[in-house]
């Protein structure tokens, strides 16, 4: 099925002048970059603000928002146009039901997205979560396993309900920190990234407030706390992580089906031998040159040699201890 004609970006008009003056600029930076075709995937656990976010971003409101657990389980694809550069913005439904992962979500997103090129990840989560449980390194296991650990390096991590206070007095920066800090952590982890490996994961983040009452500055734009305006500080993120130097994400059927069992050990195969003949076949070989030069043989071979030598007829019925059918 051919893809629809993407539709005019028309929700970039509904942003105040200085904020549409940012995105056109950074648009113009990634043209320079022969990008002129953006596809983000927004995932995340359910109710962390996904369609807001992907809201927010189109200016238009594309995807259903829900205080409550959203019932379905199919992607939505919305796709923009503006001066040549086309947006593609892909919700998924929450990846938790019930306390696990929800294994047929999973299924179904990784169908949707079958040969379709992810150019960013937004990974979001809540800014006023306090706690990390292990649903979160379960549905960052879900990602890794889905679409390799690769799409870790272009990935931006999104906290929605920035417009938050503190509790217990804590500083609005400290907060942050924290809350960033140890989500990265679990991100990492669940992830496979070793320590030395966190310079090729970067992990950016950036920070989200889609409430109708966020803050707003002289122009209009929504800002957070330390006064950034969000959206295009949110759009500049996304433009580094296209520029990081990673690749973006083909999802063809080798990926979704992952690495086949059968390869796993395949390349261990050469050590196998390698070992076998050093240690089993060599250490045969050597016993034997050993047994030999030793001179020892075994009892039937020595009487047999006692009988030829002695020039006694030889009774083989007799004298074979080691072959009952002689
Ligand atoms: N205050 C505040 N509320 C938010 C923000 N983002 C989302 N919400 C609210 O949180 C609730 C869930 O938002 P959604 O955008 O539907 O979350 P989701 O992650 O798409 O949810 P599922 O589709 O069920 O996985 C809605 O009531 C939103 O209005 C935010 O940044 N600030």
């Amino acid at each position: 099925m051919a893809a629809p004609i993407p539709r005019e970006w028309t929700g970039l008009q509904q942003f105040p002048a200085a904020t549409q003056t940012s995105l056109h600029e950074l648009l113009g930076k990634l043209k320079e970059e022969n990008v002129s075709t953006l596809t983000i995937l927004v995932m995340g656990k359910g109710g962390v603000g996904k369609s807001s976010t992907v809201n927010s971003i189109v200016g238009e409101r594309v995807a259903n928002v829900s205080a409550f657990q959203s019932e379905g389980l199919r992607p939505m694809m919305c796709s923009r146009t503006r001066a040549g550069f086309t947006l593609n913005i892909i919700d998924t439904p929450g990846l938790i039901e019930g306390g696990y992962i929800n294994e047929q979500a999973v299924e179904i997103i990784k169908r949707f997205l079958l040969e379709k090129t992810i150019d960013v990840l937004l990974y979001v989560d809540r800014l006023d979560t306090y706690r990390m449980d292990t649903l979160d390194e379960q549905v960052i296991r879900a990602i890794t396993t889905s679409f390799g650990k690769a799409i870790w390096r272009r990935t931006l991590v999104v906290l929605t309900h920035a417009q938050l206070s503190p509790p217990d007095g804590i500083e609005y920066n400290d907060f942050l920190k924290r809350r960033s800090d140890s989500l990265l952590k679990y991100i990492r982890s669940g992830a496979g990234i070793g320590k030395r490996e966190s310079a090729d994961y970067p992990l950016p983040l950036a920070l989200v407030e889609n409430s109708g009452r966020c803050k707003t500055n002289e122009n209009g734009a929504k800002i957070l706390p330390d006064g950034t305006p969000w959206i295009p500080n949110l759009m500049k993120e996304i433009t580094i992580v296209v520029s990081n130097g990673s690749k973006s994400i083909h999802v063809d059927q080798k990926l979704i089906d992952g690495p086949n069992p059968n390869n796993r050990w395949k390349k261990y195969i050469p050590l196998i031998l390698a070992v076998q003949y050093f240690f089993v076949v060599k250490g045969i070989r050597r016993a034997i040159h050993s047994d030999i030069a030793n001179g020892k043989l075994d009892d039937w071979e020595q009487r047999y040699r006692d009988l030829v030598g002695s020039g006694n007829p030889v009774d083989l019925k007799v004298s074979s201890s080691r072959n009952p059918k002689a």
